[in-house]
């Protein structure tokens, strides 16, 4: 099933440090902890953790680097330097692509297209979309006659807490990390735990590029008691942007209430596709095996929930099902790869368990549903089976809960105000996928749902300076082009009279 047993997974950088001030720090603390190869279950290697002297001293970092040179540059002059970052990542492309795939475990096929093309992506994007931002002016009449200007400035809004996931490491940071520095701030990064590497290496290339030190800082941890906290509750932080889980922003919104400090939260989602009989097929189960399955089903606005016409319904889940039924699990590095195993053993539990509730609450499994049978020398990873289900109550948990794996449950419709209804029955509100050839009906509906980001006859088909963002508990606020400006800047109005 899967590559020969002479092959191994990548090997990764062995000791991740915490990024300060410009330079590498072995955990004052003392302590560290695993880094797991989720292919093979082997270790990677051991990454410092933070104690929260750490964070204090990569805040503090950030703090005078905002009154140093980078505070005083022009948007041109940090505009060349966050292009020699992006250029800096295309330089060292391999070495980012071995260590992303170590640390997830996905096919270098989706880390090579998307999560570091897009990591370099997301530095030019903003340096050159600062430089177009503009702000607003108000001509005011006054009793005396002769008036007033009103003109907006917009400055940066200061020291930038960034907590990041594990699914798409590189990319989801950059995202962030990128409009963050366009606009003057400086950041103080947490990755995720199960995925430090990338981040971690991305100090190197800031210091190559010329980032004065204390401008990009990585404090590596957990969430509660560990970095994630120490840094989302440190006063020294002006602003926190997360991405994550729907219960873990939460967290982080309280922590930031203290101090009134402003957050963006892009959150969790249980995103629905909607197949109506009009569809181009080919491209509808081309799309829902993509969107379903893709990074192991481990994205933010990866489809959970299908619905499908009734006319159409048999045939989609058979042709679906027969497709990712084909996937080929194995190694990222072997060209075959489809699909990679979930990130982490613990990961791999809260997927089966869903797996195991699937049946429990009386689902049809008409693929997969458990642990596929690896050869030895992958025996040790976090692997799971892309998975098909039917026939569950639209109340199910696995139909309400995020489930974050390469899954999905197909259930019929009748009429288009009832696919409708059931895309809207849930708690999230991130991405929608509609998959029809009438015009009318795209917009019909896509306006319909109650969702930030809807796609038609398409999947993660991302223009960067698209609003980008969920409802409902999907997040708040928008991230993308001017709305990532907006959020990492302050806006002054300075009012002038003659
Ligand atoms: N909307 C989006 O743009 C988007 C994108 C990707 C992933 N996600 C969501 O992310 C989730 C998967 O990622 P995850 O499992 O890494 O999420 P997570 O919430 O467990 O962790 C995200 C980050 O928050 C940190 N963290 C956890 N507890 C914390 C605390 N108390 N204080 C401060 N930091 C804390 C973690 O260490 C990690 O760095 C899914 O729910 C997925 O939908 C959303
Ligand atoms: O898992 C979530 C994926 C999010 C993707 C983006 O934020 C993006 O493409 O910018």
């Amino acid at each position: 099933m899967s590559s020969s047993p002479s092959k191994r997974a990548a090997p990764a950088v062995s000791e991740v440090r915490n990024f300060i001030d410009g330079e590498y720090r072995s955990s004052s603390g003392g302590k560290t902890f695993d880094n797991v190869n989720p292919c093979t279950g082997a270790l990677n290697g051991k990454v410092h953790e933070a104690t929260s002297e750490d964070v204090d001293a990569a805040v503090r970092a950030a703090r005078a680097a905002l009154y140093g040179p980078w505070g005083k540059m022009s948007d041109a002059e940090r505009g060349e330097i966050l292009h020699r970052v992006a250029d800096g990542i295309d330089a060292r492309f391999e070495e980012f692509l071995e260590a992303e795939c170590a640390d997830t475990g996905k096919p270098h096929g989706i880390a090579s297209h998307i999560d570091i093309p897009r990591g370099a992506a997301n530095f030019r994007v903003f340096a050159d979309a600062v430089k177009n931002f503009a702000t607003e002016a108000f001509q005011m009449a006054t009793p005396d006659g002769k008036g007033a200007f009103n003109i907006a400035v917009r400055k940066p809004k200061g020291v930038i807490a960034v907590i990041s996931p594990w699914n798409l490491p590189l990319l989801l940071m950059t995202w962030k990390v990128g409009p963050a520095l366009a606009c003057g701030n400086t950041v103080v990064v947490k990755p995720s735990e199960e995925t430090p590497t990338t981040t971690s290496l991305l100090g190197e290339v800031m210091n190559e590029a010329g980032v004065p030190p204390g401008v990009f800082n990585v404090v590596n941890g957990f969430g509660a008691d560990s970095a994630g906290a120490f840094l989302t509750e440190h006063k020294g932080v002006d602003a926190i942007t997360f991405t994550g889980e729907t219960r873990t922003g939460e967290i982080i919104t309280r922590a930031a209430a203290k101090g009134l400090r402003d957050v963006s939260m892009e959150c969790g989602g249980k995103n629905p596709a909607l197949v109506f009989a009009d569809c181009d097929l080919e491209k509808a189960i081309e799309g829902t095996l993509r969107s379903a399955f893709a990074n192991c089903g481990q994205v933010c606005l990866g489809t959970e929930r299908v619905y499908v016409e009734r006319p159409i319904f048999d045939e989609f889940v058979a042709r679906l099902a027969e497709e990712a039924g084909k996937f080929k699990l194995g190694l990222p590095q072997d060209a075959d790869t489809d699909m990679g195993p979930l990130v982490s053993h613990e990961h791999q539990r809260k997927v089966l368990s869903y797996y195991q509730l699937a049946v429990e609450e009386g689902a049809q499994v008409v693929l997969g549903g458990g642990v596929p049978d690896m050869p030895p020398e992958l025996a040790g990873g976090a692997w799971v089976q892309p998975t098909i289900w039917t026939g569950l109550a639209d109340d199910a948990r696995v139909n309400r809960e995020e489930i974050f794996g390469p899954c999905c449950h197909v259930r019929p419709f009748d009429t288009e105000d009832e696919a409708i209804a059931l895309a809207n029955d849930t708690d999230y509100g991130l991405a929608a996928a509609i998959w029809t050839e009438n015009t009318s009906r795209a917009l019909r509906v896509s306006t319909a749902i109650n969702c930030g980001i809807a796609w038609v006859n398409s999947w993660f088909l991302r223009d960067l300076r698209t609003a980008f963002g969920g409802a409902k508990e999907s997040g708040m606020g928008r991230e993308g082009g001017e709305h990532s400006l907006e959020f990492y800047t302050e806006m002054q109005n300075v009012c002038i009279k003659i």
